[in-house]
């Protein structure tokens, strides 16, 4: 039945140990407008952490995750992994799933959304090392999935549980304030990007926590303050909702897979630490990492597009994504 002969997990990747932080921040910003001051302040953050990123464990976990889950429901196919930025690289995946004899791959992406940063960089990722490898595998990425239950559903659980977690008397007036990382407004697909936010941010609050308020911030620029990017930032969005007498919140980072570094420095230091010293309750909810449901929708995905299957789940009012991007939301610009 199946047309897939392997599963591609394709990821972002990170350093390993202090000496990888430079060289993995240069191939990061390769090309791209990004001041010096930045890359430094970002490579403390990685020290923060030994100079390890959580990204690649997480990576190694869920692929595990998937190995079991395919064994156990009787997918018989092996799962690779390979990254943008760090070992292991996409190129010399490619390359060992040639080898390996692998002709035609699904690939999942650590990321949900729509957008240059989110879903046509890596696809030019994968051309890129398909390229570089003669008589490469044929590799197809696996639909946008921000809107499948799959994603969705540990996100409602997480964000009822960081509300449970508020103390008793603050819970009911608690806030939520949804985040994902910034791009510059330039960037092609930015429009998707923040209607499929907004989409699966309404939803949780809907389901997790009905009658509260919530609202969509971004967080980790990195541009020249030159460039518009996304707003509001988290940072400006918590001191605005203390000022008008907010005391508790709970953070949903709905634009990250994982607990990556964007999660552990830029929420779990920087956001917690700024609503710590303003006196607001705050909590951070999980991200969906190697949730069982998350898990089971990679699989579900590999199925439903292995089969041509006309049953696409979705949430929230956007609708299933097609199983191809549509290229003027995902394009590359100029701008
Ligand atoms: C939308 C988006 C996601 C979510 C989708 C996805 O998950 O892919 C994401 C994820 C991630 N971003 C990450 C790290 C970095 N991103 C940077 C820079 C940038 N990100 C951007 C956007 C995004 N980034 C953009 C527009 C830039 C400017 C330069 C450029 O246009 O490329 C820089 C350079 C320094 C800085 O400026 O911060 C770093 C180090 C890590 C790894 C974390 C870890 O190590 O655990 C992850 C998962
Ligand atoms: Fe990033």
């Amino acid at each position: 039945m199946s047309t897939y002969d392997a599963l591609l997990l394709v990821s972002f990747g990170g350093p390993e140990g202090p000496e990888d932080v430079i060289p993995f921040l240069e191939n990061v910003t390769r090309g791209r407008n990004i001041p010096r001051s930045r890359l430094e302040a970002v490579g403390e953050h990685y020290h923060l952490f030994g100079g390890v990123s959580p990204i690649n464990q997480q990576c190694r976990d869920l692929k595990a995750a998937i190995e079991a889950d395919f064994a156990a429901h009787g997918v018989g196919v092996p799962v690779y992994w390979g990254n943008r930025n760090w070992e292991p690289y996409l190129t010399d995946t490619v390359r060992q799933m040639k080898a390996d004899g692998i002709r035609r791959a699904a690939a999942f992406v650590t990321s949900a959304y729509s957008g240059y940063s989110c879903c046509r960089q890596y696809l030019d990722d994968i051309d890129r090392a398909r390229a570089e490898v003669p008589d490469a595998p044929e590799i197809d990425k696996l639909r946008i999935y921000y809107n499948h239950p799959g994603f969705v559903e540990p996100f409602i659980e997480a964000t009822r549980a960081a509300l449970d977690e508020l103390p008793e008397d603050l819970r009911d007036g608690a806030h939520l304030v949804f985040s994902a990382h910034s791009v510059p407004l330039a960037q092609p697909g930015q429009e998707l990007y923040t209607a499929e936010l907004n989409d699966i941010s309404a939803l949780v609050a809907e389901r997790a926590a009905p009658g509260h308020p919530w609202e969509l911030v971004f967080q980790s620029r990195s541009g020249p303050p030159s460039q518009p990017w996304l707003e509001p930032d988290i940072g400006d969005h918590l001191e605005k909702l203390h000022a008008t007498g907010v005391r508790a919140v709970v953070n949903v980072p709905v634009g990250f897979v994982s607990d990556h570094m964007e999660v552990k420095y830029d929420l779990d230091v920087e956001a917690t630490g700024l609503a710590a010293r303003l006196g607001l309750a705050f909590r951070r909810a999980a991200t969906p990492g190697t949730h069982p449901r998350f898990v089971s929708m990679i699989r579900e995905l590999f199925q439903e597009r292995a089969a041509g299957a006309p049953d696409r789940p979705a949430l929230g009012a956007l609708g299933p994504r097609p199983d191809a991007c549509r290229a003027d939301h995902c394009r590359r610009g100029t701008a």
